[in-house]
C-alpha cells in the first residue's frame, strides 16, 4: 500500500470509469512509476476487479532499452501487476524520430489495451511537462514571430484527455501534480525509477528549459505557463463550441465528399468561430490531419462576401455561389492504392473490404464515371460530379467495381468518413467541433466519454 492517503489517488482518479479497465503507459521513469502505483493503489481500494495492465514499450533505439522494459516488468511481477512489453521493431527514420517514435508509442499501447478490450490508457504527463510544452510553444511562436498569430490553440498544452484513432482514450491524471511530489511518494515507498539519460540531455530543448526552470525565476515562469495553459484551453473550447455551432446551423452534406455551406455564413457576425469552422472543414474535406493555415483562411472568409469564388486551399475547392458555398476535394493528387483492408484513403475515407482478391485498386472514381451521376436538389450538377468524381472506387485493371454514389449492387467495399484533423489525436478541447463534423459528414460518432458521470473538460456533456 502506498502511504500517500486516500485523498491524493481518489483526487487522480474518482473521475474516471475503469469498469472496461486501463492500460498504465509506464516508462519506467519517476512519473509513470507513480501513475502506475498511485493507480494500483486507488483500484484495489475502489475497485479491486478492475483490469489495470502495465505496458512498456522498447523503442529499441537506446542499448539499455530492452533490460529497462525488464526491470519494469520485474518491478509489476514484485507487486502482482500484469505487464506487457512491446517493442517497436523495423526500420527507424534517419529524420522525425522522436514523432515517428511518439507515433509507433502511441500505436502500440492502443494495440496492447485493444487486445484486452481496454479502451482507456493512462500516462504520466505531470504539471512540468505541462510547463514545458507551453514554454516551448511559446518560444516559437515568438521565434516565428508571428506579430498577428491568433492562432493560440497550441498554447493550451496538453490535454486531460485525447481520443486516439477515434477508438480509444489517452487520458493524462497527473497534469495537475508536481514531478517532485510524485519522486518524494516513490523514495517514501522505497520504489525506484529509471532516469532516461536523453531527459538530461542538454543537445534536446525539454532537457535545457528544465534546467533554466530550475533557476531563480523557475517557480514564477512554471505558474505563468500552467495558468496560460488554462486560460488557451478555455478559448479553445470555447471557440470549439461557437464554430460547432455554426456547422450545425449553416453546413450541410448534400452527397458524400461534399459540403453547402448557406450564404448566411459568410455575413455571420461570429469572424472568429467562422474561420475556426472553415479551417475545420477544409482539413476534413481535403483529408488533411492539421487544420487550413488561420491566416489564409481568414483571407478566404473576407473574400466569400464578397460574392463569387473559387479558390483552393487544404487540397478542398471552395466554389461560392449564389446558391451556397460549396467545399469538395480538389482532383489533383488523389490516391490510387492497392486494395487493403482498413486502409485510410486520402486521410479522408476508412475502407473496408469484403472482396479480399488480389489485383484490386482503391482509386478515385474519375470524371468519365462520376459524370454519369443525376444532379441533386439545389446543388448545380458540375458541383456535384468534381466532388462525387474525388470519392474512392474499387477498380480491377480499367474496370470500376464499386462507387461512392451507390449505384452499383452489393458493394465490395465499405466506405467510412473520417474527421480528417481529428482523426488520429482527438484533444478533449476539440470535441464539440469534432462531433458536429462527425454528423454533419456521417463518420461514426465519438465513443464515450472516460470520465464517468460528469463532465470533466466542460465539452462531453454537449458534444
Ligand atoms: N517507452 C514508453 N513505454 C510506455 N509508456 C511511455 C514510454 N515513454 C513514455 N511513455 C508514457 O508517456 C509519458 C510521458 O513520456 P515522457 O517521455 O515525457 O516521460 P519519460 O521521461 O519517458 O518517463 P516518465 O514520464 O515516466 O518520467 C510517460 O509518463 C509514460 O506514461
Amino acid at each position: 500500500m502506498l502511504g500517500t492517503g486516500p485523498d491524493l489517488s481518489d483526487d487522480l482518479f474518482s473521475d474516471f470509469d475503469f469498469s472496461n479497465g486501463a492500460v498504465a503507459a509506464v516508462s519506467g521513469g519517476s512519473d509513470s512509476t507513480a501513475l502506475l502505483f498511485l493507480l494500483k493503489h486507488h483500484l484495489d481500494r475502489t475497485l479491486p476487479a478492475a483490469r489495470l495492465l502495465a505496458v512498456t514499450i522498447d523503442h529499441d533505439l537506446r542499448p539499455n532499452s530492452a533490460a529497462e522494459a525488464q526491470a519494469m516488468a520485474r518491478l509489476c511481477a514484485e507487486h502482482g501487476i500484469a505487464h506487457r512489453t512491446l517493442i517497436w521493431s523495423g526500420g527507424k527514420p534517419s529524420t522525425g524520430l522522436p514523432a515517428a517514435a511518439r507515433e509507433a508509442r502511441y500505436r502500440l499501447l492502443a494495440e496492447a489495451a485493444e487486445a484486452e478490450g481496454i479502451r482507456l490508457i493512462l500516462t504520466g504527463h505531470t504539471a512540468d511537462d505541462q510547463a514545458e510544452t507551453v514554454l516551448m510553444r511559446q518560444a516559437r511562436e515568438k521565434q516565428a514571430r508571428k506579430e498577428d498569430a491568433r492562432d493560440g490553440r497550441g498554447l493550451a498544452g496538453m490535454a486531460p484527455a485525447t481520443l486516439y484513432d477515434w477508438r480509444v482514450w489517452i487520458a493524462r491524471p497527473l497534469l495537475g501534480t508536481r514531478r517532485a511530489a510524485l519522486r518524494e511518494m516513490l523514495k517514501r515507498q522505497g520504489i525506484g525509477w529509471i532516469e532516461d539519460p536523453t531527459n538530461v540531455d542538454q543537445r534536446f530543448e525539454r532537457p535545457r528549459l528544465r534546467i533554466s526552470l530550475a533557476g531563480s525565476d523557475g517557480e514564477a515562469r512554471f505558474a505563468q505557463a500552467v495558468a496560460k495553459a488554462g486560460q488557451a484551453a478555455a478559448e479553445r473550447e470555447e471557440l470549439g463550441r461557437r464554430a460547432a455551432a455554426l456547422i450545425g446551423a449553416l453546413a450541410s452534406s448534400p452527397a458524400p465528399g461534399l459540403i453547402r455551406l448557406d450564404r448566411a455564413f459568410a455575413y455571420c457576425e461570429d469572424n472568429e468561430a467562422a474561420v475556426y469552422a472553415l479551417r475545420i472543414l477544409l482539413a476534413t474535406i481535403g483529408g488533411v490531419s492539421f487544420l487550413a493555415d488561420e491566416a489564409r483562411c481568414r483571407a478566404l472568409f473576407e473574400r466569400l462576401r464578397s460574392g463569387a469564388l473559387c479558390a483552393t486551399l487544404s487540397r478542398t475547392v471552395v466554389d461560392a455561389r449564389r446558391t451556397g458555398i460549396f467545399l469538395h476535394r480538389e482532383a489533383r493528387n488523389l490516391p490510387a492504392v492497392p486494395a487493403e483492408n482498413h486502409t485510410l484513403w486520402d486521410g479522408r475515407r476508412r475502407i473496408t473490404l469484403s472482396d479480399r482478391s488480389g489485383g484490386l485498386v482503391i482509386a478515385p472514381v474519375g470524371t468519365p464515371v462520376a459524370r454519369r451521376s443525376a444532379p441533386e436538389g439545389g446543388v448545380p450538377a458540375s458541383v456535384l460530379r468534381r466532388a462525387l468524381a474525388a470519392e474512392p472506387a474499387l477498380w480491377r485493371g480499367g474496370e470500376r467495381l464499386d462507387f461512392a454514389g451507390g449505384d452499383a449492387p452489393s458493394p465490395p467495399m465499405a466506405i467510412v468518413p473520417v474527421v480528417s484533423p481529428f482523426a488520429r489525436f482527438l484533444s478533449c478541447f476539440d470535441l464539440q467541433p469534432a462531433a458536429a463534423v462527425a454528423k454533419l459528414i456521417g463518420a461514426p460518432p465519438l465513443p464515450p466519454s472516460p470520465f464517468r458521470g460528469h463532465d470533466r473538460s466542460g465539452a462531453w456533456a454537449k458534444a
